[in-house]
């Protein structure tokens, strides 16, 4: 496999700040390949140095094995999409999409030829002689994208392309932002702080906290296996537990849950003690054989799903998850039930 986009070691400050603290990140060549993480955490800073918008101050990024400091700008196999569009208002469609091919030097007919070829690949041909203004958010954000692959370039970086959409164009837009990958085989690197953006189009994800590579990992890597609280946290919902660890071999601990019960689930490597333990909250049943006792203190209707406020015994709040569709009886606020863990609901996580 090909690496499109090889990233050693980088530290970026700002001043006094560090913004990236020893980076490392291998990204294959024809990946969707997300950035995630909340604000602040140096996922535009490293798309940036990507780019070549910025210097490294150490470590280094090499495209397709060159070094980027060594590559003339125009020579940077790159090109970005940002969140903000910035397309030319007083240019057409069309001639937004063949700019790029202009600088490259192409001449007028190929790049009309090329510019078209590129509305087509995003539904907006009808569109080519409108100006920017005359066409609806979604629409500006597909001329972004047709300029941005017109020239063809082997990386594509997209810094929160979707982010100005509204929800259902935004899931709309997922769709086709892979679909759009998949049939370029360009590498597109994506940034994000939102986790389902994230885990519906990426082939792998870099889970980002203050300056720093938590885990990089498939979708379901990051959401059944989560390295650590932050990522299990960040990613997906869960109830974090403080449990006694009593042994951890071979992957796995035993740990006592609130109340009392042993449980036996699947570890990060850490020495016993106390740790948080993950529970998603879809893999939880209420019934017989319970692993937990809880009082119910609200049920909040969520269309598809019901979600179940209860608190443990020992005080800690815990959310389970119950398909709307699956129910058979909705426990009342003020009862008494008995919760089940499923098979991989729960994980011990390192701090
Ligand atoms: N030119 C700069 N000078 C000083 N500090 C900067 C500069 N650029 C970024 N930073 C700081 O570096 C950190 C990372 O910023 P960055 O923009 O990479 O975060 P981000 O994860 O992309 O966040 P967001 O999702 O809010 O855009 C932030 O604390 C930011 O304030």
């Amino acid at each position: 496999m090909t690496t499109a986009v090889d990233i050693s070691n980088v530290v970026k400050t700002f001043g006094t700040f560090t913004a990236l603290h020893g980076v490392s990140l291998s990204i294959a060549d024809n990946a969707f390949f997300t950035l995630l993480g909340p604000s602040g955490c140096g996922k535009t800073t490293l798309l940036r140095l990507i780019a070549g918008f910025e210097d490294v101050t150490s470590g280094e990024i090499r495209l397709f094995g060159d070094t980027i400091a060594r590559l003339e700008p125009n020579l940077r196999p790159v090109n970005t999409v940002f969140q903000n569009y910035a397309l030319f208002p007083h240019m057409s469609v069309i001639d937004n999409v063949a700019f790029g091919l202009k600088m490259q030097g192409m001449d007028l007919s190929s790049r009309r030829d090329r510019a078209g070829k590129m509305l087509e690949m995003v539904h907006l041909s009808a569109l080519a002689d409108r100006k920017p203004a005359q066409l609806s958010g979604g629409q500006q954000q597909r001329v972004a994208l047709a300029r941005a692959l017109a020239p063809a370039p082997k990386v594509l970086l997209l810094d929160e392309p979707l982010s100005a959409l509204d929800l259902k164009l935004r899931q709309a837009m997922r769709v086709e932002l892979k679909q759009l990958q998949e049939e370029t085989g360009i590498t597109f690197i994506f940034v994000t702080h939102d986790q389902e953006e994230a885990l519906t189009m990426s082939d792998q994800i870099a889970v980002m906290s203050a300056g720093r590579v938590q885990q990089v990992g498939s979708a379901q890597d990051i959401y059944e296996a989560p390295v650590n609280r932050f990522v299990a946290d960040f990613i997906g919902e869960t109830n974090l537990l403080q449990v006694d660890v009593h042994e951890v071999s071979e992957g796995r601990a035993t740990v006592t849950l609130p109340g009392g019960h042993p449980l036996t689930c699947p570890s990060a490597p850490v020495t016993p003690g106390k740790h948080a333990l993950s529970i998603r909250p879809e893999r939880v049943t209420i019934g017989p054989d319970a692993d937990l006792s809880a009082t119910v203190e609200r049920v909040v209707y969520l269309g598809s799903d019901l979600q179940v406020l209860t608190r443990l015994a020992d005080g800690s709040a815990f959310t389970i998850r119950l398909q709307n569709a699956a129910r058979t009886s909705v426990p009342a606020p003020g009862e008494t039930i008995g919760l089940h863990l499923e098979e991989g609901a729960a994980r011990l996580l390192a701090d």
